[in-house]
This record gives C-alpha cells, structure tokens and sequence, in this order.
C-alpha cells in the first residue's frame, strides 16, 4: 500500500514583501486541518517564527512552528531543512500540510531540489511554489536595473559583473512560481498595478497565475491543493543561478542593533526613515521597548515604509529592544548603528 505524500508549500518573495501576513491568514484560515509551518529568516533572530507564534490561533500550537533562523536555508538544504522536515513527519501525529516561509533572500529551486532526496522523496511532495510579490516596490522600481548605475560601473571596470542583485532574487523567485501574488495591492494605483502585473508577466517562464490581493487575503483554497509536484518539473523551472551552483547571498548583509528605551515609537519611526533613507536599507524588524508599556512594539521597516503595533506583553527577563537590519552589501554599520540607536 502506497502512502500518500505530505503536501509542502512553498512561500518565496522578497524581503518584506508579505510572506508572514500571508502564512498567518492561511494559519487562521486552516479550517481544522493539521497545518505546520517550518519558518526560515536570512537574519540572526527569528522574528517571523515569534509573529506566528504570538498569532494565539487555537488550532496552531507553538510545536507547529520549526524556526530555522541565522541563513538562508536554500543553502543549507542538508543540514538544516531535510532534517526539520523529517523531525515534522516523524511526530506522532504529523501534519498534514507542512508551509514553507523561506527567507526573503532564498532562491526556491534548491528547495524544490531536495524533494527529490531520498530520505523524503517518498513522504513529501512540493504541493506548490507561491511566490508573492510587493506590489508597491516593484511599481517603484525596487528590482530593475538603473541604467545609469549599469552604465557608471561599466566605465569603472568593464570586466564587472552588471547584474542587479535584487533583481535577480526576485526573478528567481517568479521563475520557479506555480501561483503568483501580487500583494500590496492598497499602495499602488490602477495604473501601477497594471504596470506591474505587465513586469511579473514579463518575467514568468510559462502560464502562471497571478492574484491581486492585500495582506495575503487569498482564500486558503485557492493557496493551498495545488498539486503542482513541483520536485518533477525541474525544467520548466529556470534560474539565474542554474550555471552558478550555490549562490551564498554575498551581496547582502544583515546584522543586529541593540536599542535603547525609547519614549514614544513616533521617535524611534523618525529615526528609521532617516537611515533607511540615507542608506537605502532593505528591512528592518524587531521589538523595541517603550517606556511605561508593559507590552512590547513590534516595528517593521520595508525600505522606509515603517509599521508598528504592540503585540504582545514582554516575556519575564526578555525586556531589551533589538532590531535586524538587512541591506545590500557596503554599509558602514556603525553609521546606521548611531542614526537608530545613539
Ligand atoms: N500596506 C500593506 N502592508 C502590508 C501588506 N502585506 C504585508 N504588509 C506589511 O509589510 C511588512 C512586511 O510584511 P511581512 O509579512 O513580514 O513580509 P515578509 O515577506 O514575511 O518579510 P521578510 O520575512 O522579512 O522577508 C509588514 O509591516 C506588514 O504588515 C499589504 O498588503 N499592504
């Protein structure tokens, strides 16, 4: 007797682009099935596993969140992923769909890849990819190559190589899609979003569709069944990275900065935007600690797009403020350091 395959779930998109909101509507939206969700952050301290597990959704106990935090685990397939992967099947009562929050930085192929190992390869199967998309940044010009820029390094050294590295995560992420989508959809026009479906379309290697939406809001139905079995469909899969071997994220960096009490999250808000806008930093998250709230302040920066909302009391002995800072390579961290935390 042949056993059926767990369905995994894979959710790509770049850094900020709604991947958690989205894992979050599908976990309050489970309709009693068995979900669990191994959560992957390219930065030192997991606060997208926190945000899922401060959810409070009954039916999705803290167990049913693996954190696979401190790198991308396109790059550590063996020693990280395969195994949280086992260890979920394992359980007693194993789920009986597992979603895959990837980091913002990931490329999802080597993902898609290692269904095919044989210590899964019987028990699991890629049920689909879901890429989503910041409807807002792409409209901004987020991932396209500035001509310009191309054009300056070329004259400083033509043997450079030109590729943006943003844009390629992000049409990595689009190549090995079987759903695409395109969230964010409050912040941009009519226009715009027409402008950016037309850039997605651009970039999807075959038929793919693409769900406008906002905050994730898909129904889980439509998110979830896709039957795609992704791992047997390499090939119509293509990546940038496909003649590189392994990409190991080197045109980004990300490092931590402790905070101070601050007196108002209005003023920790002007200091973000100030540093995000002076170095164009790609996202920041963390908890901050504001003083006389006994509940701490969630706050998450995507370019200088700064969010916040308290969202849970300080666990005892954990009250200290610390944010993640993501960015393209060459910041000077002390800098930044003093504009947020000085
Ligand atoms: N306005 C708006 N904000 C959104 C939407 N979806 C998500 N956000 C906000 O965008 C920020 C990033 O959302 P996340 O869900 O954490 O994004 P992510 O892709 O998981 O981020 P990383 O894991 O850091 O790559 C948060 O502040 C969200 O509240 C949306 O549709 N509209």
């Amino acid at each position: 007797m042949s056993i059926a395959k767990v369905p995994c779930t894979i959710v790509t998109g770049f850094l900020g682009a709604g991947k958690t909101t989205l894992v979050r509507h599908v976990l309050e939206n489970a309709d009693g099935r068995r979900l669990a969700v191994i959560v992957n952050e390219f930065g030192d301290v997991g606060i997208d596993g926190e945000i899922l597990k401060s959810c409070g959704i009954e039916s999705c106990p803290e167990d049913a969140i693996v954190e696979l935090a401190n790198g991308c685990i396109c790059c550590t397939v063996a020693d990280d992923f395969v195994p949280a992967l086992k260890s979920l099947l394992d359980r007693p009562s194993p789920p009986e769909h597992i979603v895959i929050e990837t980091s913002g930085l990931a490329l999802p192929k080597p993902l898609v890849k290692a269904f095919n190992w044989p210590e899964i390869a019987s028990r699991v199967t890629v049920d689909g990819v879901i890429a989503v998309v910041d409807g807002a940044a792409v409209a901004a010009g987020r991932f396209a190559d500035d001509p310009e820029a191309v054009a300056r390094q070329r004259a400083e050294d033509s043997s450079l190589d030109h590729d943006n590295p943003l844009e390629e995560v992000f049409e990595d992420q689009l190549l090995c899609a079987d759903l695409v989508i395109l969230n964010k959809a409050d912040l941009i026009s009519q226009d715009e979003r027409r402008t950016v479906a037309g850039e997605i379309a651009k970039t999807l290697p075959r038929a793919v569709k693409v769900v406008e939406t906002e905050n994730g809001k898909v129904p889980i139905k439509v998110l979830l069944g896709l039957g795609a079995e992704a791992e047997s469909d390499l090939a119509s899969r293509p990546s940038h990275h496909d003649l590189e071997g392994e990409h190991d994220h080197e045109d980004f960096d990300t490092f931590i900065v402790d905070l101070p009490v601050f007196d108002s999250p209005q003023q920790l808000v002007d200091r973000l935007v100030k540093a995000a806008d002076a170095h164009d930093i790609l996202r920041m998250k963390g908890f901050v600690d504001i003083a006389g709230k006994p509940m701490r302040l969630l706050v998450q920066a995507v370019g200088s797009r700064v969010q916040h909302h308290y969202d849970r009391k300080w666990p005892a002995g954990e009250r200290l403020g610390r944010l993640v800072v993501i960015a393209e390579k060459g910041f000077d961290r002390d800098v930044i350091r003093g504009l947020i935390a000085s």
